[in-house]
């Protein structure tokens, strides 16, 4: 289906990065199939040393030559973006915008009768394990959709959504890698504190947190019957746990995904004109 389709990504950032390097490993596209724009000319020459794509800092070029496009800039300047390449969008491309808050309506409003795919990666797609959620503007077929589990699918999973959701997974799993990098650096520092090398507590916390992930998706058990399996009586376990809950972790992770989730609305709303 991606054969011979050009891909233009309009920001060479975090999240192009992360995804054309998980489209490259999961060989759906060849480099010479994408084209990175961006404004900064360092940043490109990064971006063609290291996956030896296209790149060019002229958005409408990149835009125009693309059957597919990309808009990975911060949702700060998509407005600047979308008058840039606004005059080259013809029904016959598509539109798959990542910015976070930014609504179809929004992206629609300006780019025509060109149809348009909302999403919410995340970057573990740079290593094939992604979780991106997607939702159709009113000018895309049921295609796009296809198209949308095609690319997004081939480095990570996928699933539909109502566009109204697009808030809530941007604050869960659109930031959530960060909230784990998080855990897993504190996870090590806490193996550091108690006497680990910090090689040694790194590889502990990094699998331990990618297992139990890994149990979760696999078995499709609830957590809590997972976690209630490593809870001896009156063991280790129970005592770290209670700590935890005394440190309110599981409030600090709730508040952590609706400030995130807010954040996204707000996003949204401050730069509508
Ligand atoms: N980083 C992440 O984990 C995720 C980011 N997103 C969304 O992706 C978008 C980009 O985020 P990041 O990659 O993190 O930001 P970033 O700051 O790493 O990348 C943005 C890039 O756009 C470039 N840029 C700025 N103005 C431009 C213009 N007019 N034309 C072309 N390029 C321009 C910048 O030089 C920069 O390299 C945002 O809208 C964000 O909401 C979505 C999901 C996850
Ligand atoms: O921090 C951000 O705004 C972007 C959106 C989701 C992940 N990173």
């Amino acid at each position: 289906m991606l054969h011979q389709k050009q891909l233009a990504f309009i920001g060479g950032g975090a999240i192009a990065e992360a995804l054309l390097k998980g489209l490259l490993t999961a060989k759906l596209v060849e480099p010479q199939q994408i084209m990175v724009c961006d404004v900064a000319q360092s940043r490109l020459e990064y971006i063609k040393r290291t996956y030896n794509v296209i790149t060019t800092v002229n958005g409408c070029d990149a835009a125009g030559q693309a059957d597919i496009v990309f808009l990975t800039v911060k949702p700060q300047v998509i407005d600047d973006v979308l008058v840039t390449i606004a005059p080259v969008m013809t029904p016959a491309k598509v539109v798959i915008s990542v910015a976070a808050g930014i609504t179809l309506d929004r992206l629609q409003a300006k780019l025509g009768k060109t149809p348009i795919i909302r999403v919410m990666p995340n970057t573990p797609v740079a290593v094939g394990a992604g979780v991106s959620a997607f939702a159709l503007g009113q000018n895309a077929r049921p295609e796009h959709g296809e198209l949308a589990s095609l690319i997004f699918g081939a480095v990570g999973k996928t699933v539909a959504v109502d566009e109204k959701a697009m808030d809530a997974v941007t604050g869960l799993s659109g930031s959530g890698p960060a909230y784990t990098f998080l855990f897993i650096e504190a996870l090590a520092d806490a193996g550091v504190r108690v006497g680990l090398s910090r090689q040694t507590a790194l590889l502990l916390a990094a699998q331990t947190i990618l297992g139990a992930a890994k149990m979760v998706v696999e078995t499709g058990e609830h957590p809590a019957k997972l976690r209630d399996a490593v809870t001896s009586p009156a063991g280790t376990t129970i005592a770290g746990l209670h700590v935890l809950e005394q440190k309110g972790m599981r409030g600090a992770v709730i508040d952590a995904v609706v400030a995130a989730t807010e954040r996204s609305r707000e996003m949204g709303q401050i730069h509508d004109k």
